[in-house]
């Protein structure tokens, strides 16, 4: 009776679990990986392993496929092939990883190509395959598309200069980190997401101690959200002329102050000496380049020699650029493709011009540059971008509303720096936010 019992409390239990799976699953996808997913995921693997590297040619036989008997050579198929030996599957978020034990004479490619079969027959999103130790690869598997709604992880500890801006498609945080790349161009079509990762990014410089300057010759709509936290913006030409002068005359001082110091770099300075970091963001670069009049003509050169000079100098003196347009092409002038070069970190969302996608990624790698012409009119905010590894990959921003990034700048504007040459000055810059 005891044992009927206890029966009877596993198939309820059993029951009720598959019945609330579903919801669970809806509301709850992280619990719901967890204590259903996971292990269902497990025992799907296991069950099917054998099988699965059989069918794909993973499976290696353990004979030869000639053997002598007797006299006679007997050619064949071995049967039972041995397959590749399958660590524990480990648990991450959203997904998990196991390591695979390489047959000798096996490279991690030959994994690669299965990885849509393993998706499949795990029923996972995606299966990415990571060769990142000798003998051995690893099977990353995601339970669902990250790129879908894609946030911050909570309690990430936040670095200067390092802003969490979305998720990769391998379900890693996408991280725009200007001590790795110090300038970053940022490309893409009208409604394809540019502003918003803007918005993102600022959302994470905001409480930092950085200043940070605004360029939009869109006359400021864009970066006037976060007005309260910019040192200055420019709205116009003219006064991105000036502000980018003074900006390049800043780094030409901070250049002397580290040459006089001995040393290669800002961060090397003594604390006492030691600069703010400044962040000078342009939204709509073509506005800077386009000519109409002789006079035009001056300007242009003036802005485009102290982007360039700004760029070339800014990495070690932490003055970075974040330079982003619609169409940002060779035909915009020579200036614009010697500005590309010095841009080491590149996002690319969907592109209606050619010529924009191969400025931004032609000149790294062709696949990233097909996988940027595959992206849709509706996955607004998708983007192909490099990771710290180097390698391309499919990201998406957090989805930061027009609200929310005017919230953000207003709750940390005593941290803007005040500018002390020609530019609108934040009227509420205390002592304490001032570290120019
Ligand atoms: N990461 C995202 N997640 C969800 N929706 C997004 C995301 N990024 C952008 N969008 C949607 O796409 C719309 C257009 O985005 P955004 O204004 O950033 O584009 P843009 O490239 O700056 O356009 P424009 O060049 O015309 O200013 C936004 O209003 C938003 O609804």
């Amino acid at each position: 009776m005891g044992l009927q019992m206890l029966w009877l409390v596993l198939l309820a239990s059993v029951a009720a679990v598959l019945i609330a799976a579903p919801g669970l699953r809806r509301t709850r996808p992280n619990a719901w990986w967890c204590f259903i997913g996971y292990p269902l995921t497990v025992v799907r693997i296991w069950a099917s392993w054998r099988r699965l590297t059989g069918t794909t040619g993973l499976a290696v036989p353990r004979r030869p496929a000639r053997a002598l008997l007797g006299a006679v050579i007997v050619k064949g198929v071995a049967l039972r092939p041995v397959p590749p030996r399958l660590g524990a599957p480990r648990l991450r978020q959203g997904g998990l990883e196991v390591t695979v034990r390489l047959h000798p004479g096996q490279v991690p490619d030959e994994f690669g190509q299965f990885a849509l079969a393993f998706a499949h027959a795990w029923r996972m999103h995606a299966v990415r395959v990571v060769g990142d130790g000798r003998g051995f690869v690893r099977l990353v598997a995601l339970a669902w598309d990250p790129l879908a709604a894609p946030h911050v992880p909570r309690g990430a500890r936040p670095q200067l200069l390092r802003a969490v801006v979305g998720r990769r498609e391998d379900g890693a945080v996408w991280a725009i980190d200007l001590h790795i790349a110090p300038h970053w161009l940022i490309v893409g079509a009208t409604r394809s997401g540019k502003s918003t990762l803007i918005a993102a990014l600022v959302k994470q410089l905001a409480p930092q101690p950085v200043a940070l300057f605004g360029i939009d010759l869109k006359g400021g709509m864009e970066l006037s959200l976060f007005e309260a936290r910019l040192s200055a913006l420019a709205p116009d030409r003219a006064t991105a002329r000036r502000l980018l002068l003074e900006l390049m005359a800043e780094a030409e001082s901070r250049m002397a102050l580290c040459r006089s110091a001995g040393v290669r770099a800002v961060k090397d300075l003594p604390a006492k000496l030691r600069k703010v970091p400044i962040v000078i963001i342009v939204d709509e670069v073509a506005e800077l380049f386009l000519m109409a009049t002789r006079d035009d003509k001056t300007e242009v050169a003036e802005i485009a020699t102290a982007l360039l000079r700004i760029a070339q100098l800014g990495g070690a003196l932490d003055v970075h650029l974040v330079i982003a347009g619609q169409r940002v092409g060779s035909d915009l002038g020579a200036g614009v493709t010697a500005l590309r070069a010095q841009l080491a970190g590149r996002v690319c969302h969907r592109v209606t011009d050619p010529g924009t996608a191969e400025m931004a990624l032609g000149d790294l790698s062709k696949e990233a540059l097909e996988a940027a012409q595959r992206i849709t009119l509706a996955e607004q905010g998708v983007a192909v971008t490099f990771g710290d590894d180097g390698q391309w990959t499919r990201a998406r921003s957090i989805h930061v509303t027009p609200e929310e990034a005017r919230r953000v700048a207003l709750k940390h504007a005593r941290l803007a720096p005040a500018w002390p040459g020609l530019l609108s000055v934040p009227t509420d810059a205390d002592d304490e936010g001032v570290y120019l």
